[in-house]
C-alpha cells in the first residue's frame, strides 16, 4: 500500500501572507515568460506521473474510486491535459492580429495580447478531486498567472496528496495550496483576486460570486445541473440503457454532468427498463456491491441526503434500491416515477438514481424538461437525427451529448449556462479563460497629419470625419438587406460610401509613399 500524507488545514493566520507571496510573485514578472510556464507544467507532469499509484490510493480511500476511473478521469486526464497544453501554448499565447478592423485604423497595427490576469484562486471539488482542482490550475499556470489552489476538504486524502505534488514540483512563490473547509475558504474569499474559479454546488457558487463582487473579481462557476435525458420513440432501448447506466455508475453518479432523470416515450419504457436490467447484469455480474468497479458515496451527509431522496419518492423501484450505510454504498437504482415533482427528479441527486418518467411524446418531454430547469449543465437526447435536432433546438444547456451520456471530449469547451454556471474551460478554452485579451495599438508619427482631424478647433471637421469613417448601412428601413454589387465594393474599398472609399484610398497612398 502507498503511504499517503495527512490532510492538515492551513492556519487561518497564515492565509493572507501566503496570498501576498503569490501576488508579489506575479509582480516579479517571471510567469510572463513562456519558457518559465512550460517548465512548471512539465515538472507538474512528472510529479503527477510519479504519483500515479498514490493518486489511485487517495481516490480509493476518499471515494472507493475504481482504478480504471481514476486512470481515465484523474491522473491520465491531467497528464494528457498538460501535454496538450505544453504542445500548444506558444501558438495560443502568440499576439493575435486584430480582425475586422476598418482600413482607417489598420495603420495603428492593432493586435490582441493574451495577458495573464494576475493572482487567481481555484477552488476544487471532491468528486473528481484531481481533475477538477489541478485541471483549472493547469490552464491558469499556462496563461501566466500565479495561482492559489484550495482543494475540497471532502476528499482529504486527495487534497493532501495534491499539496505534496504541487510543493514537490512547481515554484512555491507562484503556486501554492491552502487546505481547509468553510473558514479557510472564507478567509480566501476575503482577499482580492484577479479571478476565482469554483467547481461545486449552486449554493456555494452564489456565496463565491457575492464575495467576488466586492472586489470586482470575475468568476467562473462550474456548477451542477438537473440534467435531463430525453428518449424519443425512435431511440434504441439497448443503447439508451447501457449509456445511461454508465452515466450513473461512473463515480456512483457523483458527476455534475450525469443525467438526473429520464423522460422516456411511454411506448419504450418497458423495453428500456429491461435493457437497464440486462446492462446491469452484464456490467456487474456479482452486483455492484461486490465489484471493484463501483465507487462509494463521499460521506455520511451525502449518503443521508440521497437516502432521504429515495425514501421520499412516490415512484416504484424497478432495479436496485439496496444501500449499506456503513459502506456508504448505494446501488444503481431505476425508479419509475409519475411526476417531475418527485423527490428524485426535482433536485440534483449527485448519486446513482435513474428515475424514469413516461411521456406521451417529444413535445411533452421538452416542455417538462424546460419546466424542471431550463439551463442544466448537460442534455442527453436519444432518437433519430430529426428527434435530437428538435430537442436541441427547443432547449438550452451547457452542453449536449446526442445518443450518449456525459460531455466527454477532453479538449472541447466545457461549462454551464444560467443556473449551471458560467465560463468554460478545457482544451484551448483552459488558456483563454485565464487571460485578458488586451488590445494594443501603436500610432506611427507619420499618421499625425491624418489624426489631426480629431483635435480642436472642431469647426468644419464633422463632415470630413464622417465621410472618412461612417459606415453606410447595407439594409433599408424595413430591415431588408440591400445588394452590394462587386463594382461598388471595389470602388469603396470593401464597403461604405464611395467618398469614404476615396479617403481610404488616399490614406493608403500616403502610407505607401511613407514606406
Ligand atoms: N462539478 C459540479 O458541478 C459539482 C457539483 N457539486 C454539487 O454540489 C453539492 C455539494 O458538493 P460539495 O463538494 O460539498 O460542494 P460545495 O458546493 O458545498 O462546495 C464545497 C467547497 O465550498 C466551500 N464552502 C462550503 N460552504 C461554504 C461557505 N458557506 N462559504 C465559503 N465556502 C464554502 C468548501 O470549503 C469547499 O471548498 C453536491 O452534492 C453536488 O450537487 C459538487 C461537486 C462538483
Ligand atoms: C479505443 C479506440 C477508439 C476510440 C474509442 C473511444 C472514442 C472511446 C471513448 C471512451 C470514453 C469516452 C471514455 C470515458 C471515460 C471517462 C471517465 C472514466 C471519467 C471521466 C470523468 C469526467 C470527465 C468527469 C468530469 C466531472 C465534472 C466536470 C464535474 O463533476 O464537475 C477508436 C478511435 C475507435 C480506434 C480504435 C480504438
Amino acid at each position: 500500500m502507498v503511504d499517503l500524507p495527512e490532510f492538515k488545514a492551513t492556519s487561518l493566520d497564515e492565509i493572507p501572507a501566503r496570498v501576498s507571496t503569490a501576488r508579489n510573485a506575479f509582480y516579479e514578472h517571471n510567469t510572463r515568460d513562456l519558457e518559465f510556464r512550460l517548465v512548471q507544467l512539465r515538472k507538474l507532469y512528472w510529479a503527477i506521473k510519479d504519483n500515479e499509484e498514490a493518486i489511485m490510493e487517495a481516490c480509493a480511500q476518499d471515494l472507493n474510486k475504481p482504478r480504471f476511473e481514476t486512470n481515465l478521469g484523474e491522473s491520465g486526464w491531467l497528464l494528457n491535459d498538460i501535454v496538450f497544453t505544453t504542445r500548444n501554448l506558444r501558438k495560443w499565447a502568440k499576439d493575435e492580429k486584430a480582425s475586422d478592423i476598418d482600413l482607417a485604423f489598420k495603420f495603428m497595427s492593432p493586435k490582441i495580447r493574451k495577458d495573464p490576469l494576475g493572482t487567481v484562486l481555484v477552488i476544487g471539488a471532491f468528486n473528481f478531486p484531481f481533475q477538477l482542482t489541478l485541471g483549472p490550475a493547469i490552464g491558469a499556470i499556462a496563461a501566466g498567472n500565479t495561482v492559489v489552489i484550495k482543494p475540497s476538504e471532502n476528499a482529504p486524502r486527495s487534497a493532501a496528496l495534491m499539496q505534496k505534488i504541487i510543493e514537490a514540483s512547481v515554484d512555491p512563490s507562484c503556486y501554492t495550496i491552502i487546505q481547509g473547509g468553510i473558514p479557510e475558504t472564507q478567509a480566501l474569499l476575503a482577499e482580492r483576486w484577479d479571478k476565482i474559479f469554483f467547481t461545486g454546488g449552486a449554493t456555494v457558487g452564489r456565496i463565491i460570486a457575492k464575495a467576488a463582487a466586492q472586489h470586482m473579481t470575475p468568476v467562473v462557476l462550474e456548477l451542477g445541473g438537473i440534467n435531463p435525458a430525453i428518449v424519443s420513440k425512435n431511440a434504441d432501448p439497448r443503447i439508451v440503457a447501457r449509456r445511461m447506466l454508465w452515466g450513473k455508475l461512473l463515480n456512483a453518479g457523483q458527476v455534475c454532468t450525469s443525467q438526473n432523470y429520464l423522460l422516456v416515450d411511454k411506448s419504450l419504457v418497458s423495453e428500456v427498463v429491461q435493457e437497464f436490467k440486462n446492462a446491469y447484469k452484464e456490467f456487474y455480474p456479482q452486483g455492484a456491491k461486490g465489484s471493484p468497479d463501483y465507487a462509494r458515496i463521499v460521506n455520511e451527509a451525502s449518503f443521508a441526503r440521497l437516502k432521504s431522496m429515495l425514501d421520499n419518492t412516490k415512484g416504484k423501484i424497478l432495479m436496485g434500491g439496496t444501500m449499506d450505510e456503513k459502506e456508504l454504498f448505494i446501488e444503481p437504482t431505476v425508479v419509475q416515477v409519475d411526476s417531475v415533482d418527485d423527490s428524485l427528479c426535482s433536485q440534483e441527486s449527485f448519486g446513482p438514481f435513474i428515475p424514469i418518467l413516461p411521456v406521451e411524446n417529444l413535445d411533452e418531454a421538452i416542455s417538462l424538461a424546460n419546466g424542471v430547469q431550463s439551463t442544466p449543465l448537460g442534455l442527453y437526447p436519444f432518437g433519430n437525427k430529426a428527434d435530437v435536432e428538435k430537442i436541441v433546438s427547443c432547449t438550452r444547456s451547457g452542453g449536449v451529448s446526442c445518443n450518449d451520456a456525459a460531455l466527454h471530449i477532453p479538449t472541447l469547451p466545457f461549462g454551464g449556462v444560467g443556473e449551471s454556471g458560467y465560463g468554460a474551460y478545457r482544451g484551448r478554452s483552459s488558456f483563454d479563460v485565464w487571460v485578458h485579451r488586451r488590445p494594443i495599438t501603436s500610432s506611427p508619427s507619420w499618421l499625425e497629419s491624418i489624426l489631426a482631424i480629431r483635435y480642436p478647433p472642431y469647426a468644419g471637421k464633422i463632415s470630413k470625419f464622417n465621410a472618412a469613417s461612417a459606415l453606410r448601412p447595407d439594409f433599408d428601413r424595413n430591415g431588408k438587406k440591400l445588394s452590394c454589387g462587386w463594382l461598388r465594393c471595389v470602388f469603396t474599398l470593401g464597403g461604405g460610401s464611395a467618398k469614404a472609399g476615396a479617403v481610404r484610398a488616399t490614406a493608403l497612398a500616403a502610407n505607401d509613399e511613407d514606406a
